[in-house]
């Protein structure tokens, strides 16, 4: 029988704070055409004309500020959740990244070493985008037929609903809740709206009442959609009032529309609308991670607290928390024994 492992995949982080190093990174993040989707001549002329010639100097300062001395959190983070995963299941678990290192050829190639010929491959992305999901797979892919052509692989589709998922982010923050705070705010990383119509294939999707509407073709893609569904299903899990929770998305990158209402602006606003003492969570991210641990716990409390804002509570990422983890291997094992029915 063919031997089976795990790949878990995560967006993945520059080799070190050096300029020079973030630079590569952002070169090849946002040279992808998931991530930047213009045509190549537009994209390279926004990204290597304009966005490498200020931002790696910016973004290596930001990420001096959140690194450890093992290294970038988001890589840190996955190693651990590995780690941890690999103690409770009987197949090799491995890691790759899609953007520089460890990358998904290297992960893939350490399984092959180990006479994996089945991969379950999980994006730990739990809401589909183009930019994220879609990218993994359509990298993984590319990797396989050209590397590892008689490979197979099963990919683990996004579990923004999933019930084992919903339960185990909806503990993780009853836990971390403060006793006293006027609004629990969901921030999501964002993206371009144009990528929501682009992944739409039933073009109906018009980022208004359809992205809550309960049942729609469209939902399959939309992210959009998928991050109010995982709102409502933990907040209904967590008994609070709609009216006490709100719903963001960070991180907008150049002069495009990105889907709203924006996480900067909300912080600086609801202070004055009553909300002065906040919890915060981002749950588009499974590990923290500079948008996580830079932009909202210093920036988004900066933002926050220029607005009027009191009290500032980040909830961390699940991270490596063992009921996440218990999560990750009974979503794995899913698609392994997925192998044994085909
Ligand atoms: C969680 C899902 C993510 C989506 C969707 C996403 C879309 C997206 N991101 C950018 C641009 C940048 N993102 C950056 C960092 C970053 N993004 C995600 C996740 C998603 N991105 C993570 C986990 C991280 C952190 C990585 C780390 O090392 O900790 C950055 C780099 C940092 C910076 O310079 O600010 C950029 C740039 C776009 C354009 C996009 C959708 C089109
Ligand atoms: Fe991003
Ligand atoms: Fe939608």
């Amino acid at each position: 029988m063919a031997k089976k492992g795990i790949l878990l995949v995560n967006l993945g982080s520059p080799r070190s704070t050096a300029v020079n190093d973030v630079k590569e990174y952002l070169d090849e993040f946002l040279m992808d055409e998931k991530v930047i989707d213009y045509r190549w001549f537009f994209r390279a002329l926004l990204v290597q004309g304009i966005i490498l010639k200020t931002r790696p100097a910016k973004s290596a300062e930001a990420y001096k500020t959140v690194w450890t001395d093992e290294g970038s959190p988001l890589i840190v983070i996955t190693q651990k959740i590995q780690k941890k995963l690999q103690k409770i299941v009987d197949v090799p678990v491995e890691i790759g990244m899609r953007y520089a290192q460890p990358s998904i050829e290297a992960g893939i190639q350490k399984l092959v070493d180990q006479g994996v010929s089945e991969i379950v491959l999980f994006p730990l992305y739990p809401q589909y985008a183009m930019s994220t999901t879609e990218t993994v797979i359509e990298k993984a892919e590319e990797v396989r037929k050209k590397k590892f052509p008689k490979v197979k692989i099963n990919y683990i589709q996004p579990f923004y609903n999933r019930d084992i998922y919903i339960n185990c982010l909806a503990e993780s923050i009853r836990e971390k809740l403060p006793e006293n705070f006027d609004a629990l705010q969901f921030s999501y990383h964002g993206v371009p709206e144009r990528h929501i119509y682009k992944t739409d294939p039933t073009n109906t999707c018009n980022l208004n009442d359809c992205c809550s509407r309960d049942s729609n073709p469209s939902h399959k893609f939309c992210y959009r959609h998928q991050c109010y569904k995982t709102t409502n299903l933990v907040i209904e899990k967590l008994n609070l009032p709609k009216e006490k929770t709100i719903v963001s998305f960070q991180s907008r990158l150049g002069k495009d529309k990105w889907i709203e209402p924006y996480t900067d602006e909300t912080l600086e606003t609801i202070p004055k609308k009553g909300v002065k003492n906040l919890a915060i969570v981002c749950p588009a991210f499974v590990s923290d991670c500079l948008e996580t641990l830079e932009e909202i716990s210093v920036e988004g409390k900066e933002q926050f607290q220029h607005g009027g804002g009191e009290s500032f509570h980040y909830i961390p990422c699940l991270n490596d928390e063992d009921r996440w983890i218990d999560v990750v291997k009974i979503l794995c094992e899913e698609k392994l024994n997925d192998f044994y029915l085909v």
